[in-house]
């Protein structure tokens, strides 16, 4: 049986397998208090037409030391994996049968937090790179459309304990967003685990 056979989201050109409650309530809802307070977290500037703007979110790089990563125009060094996110790396890497060496924290506190739309295709990742996305907290909408067009073609609500995997060819052709909301949502976790290949 294929790696993607068990919850697959029948979309062309892509590889995505959506698995709610991957992680059991309880313990996610450990885990969401746990990184949140743990977790140093930071605004980035991004410098786009010639204006400094803060990311609409918070943001933490953790990795091996190697894994150092470009996003939002930044190199980021990785800081050092915490007991806790070496346990949650442990069980996201034994679901995608692969390595992960870095995790992109993303902390949104509130439905004006959000994350334009991209592609996880940095050189660093490699071809097909694996994405591995884990959820806690208020769910949000996530959308994915095709690269050049503007039309949203897929969308799923990623809920607390859910982990959605993305792999193959999805960064290749397709682009995601989680974007702003004014209905009420609860703060959100997002972890993305990755493997950096060729570090910045
Ligand atoms: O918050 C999310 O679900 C998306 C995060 C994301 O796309 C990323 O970290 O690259
Ligand atoms: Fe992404």
């Amino acid at each position: 049986m294929s790696l993607f056979a068990e919850c697959p989201l029948t979309l062309a050109d892509a590889e995505l397998r959506y698995l709610p409650g991957w992680v059991a309530a309880a313990e996610a809802d450990q885990w969401l208090q746990a990184l949140l307070a743990q977790t140093p977290w930071e605004q980035p500037q991004v410098f786009l037409h010639g204006r400094h703007y803060p990311v609409p979110r918070l943001v933490a790089w953790y990795g091996d030391q190697e894994a150092r990563y470009r996003y939002s125009g930044l190199i980021h060094t990785p800081l050092p994996w915490t007991p806790l996110l070496t346990e949650i790396r442990r069980r996201v890497a034994a679901e995608c049968g692969q390595p992960l060496n870095g995790a992109l924290l993303n902390y949104y506190r509130d439905g004006q937090d959000s994350m334009g739309w991209h592609s996880d295709d940095e050189p660093e990742l490699g071809e097909q790179p694996l994405v591995a996305s884990l959820n806690l907290g208020g769910a949000r909408r996530f959308d994915l459309r095709r690269k050049g067009s503007t039309r949203i073609e897929h969308s799923l609500q990623l809920e607390h304990g859910a982990l959605l995997v993305m792999a193959g060819a999805t960064q290749h052709y397709w682009q995601h967003q989680v974007a702003k909301t004014r209905s009420p949502c609860a703060p959100r976790l997002n972890l993305t685990f990755r493997l950096i290949r060729s570090p910045a």
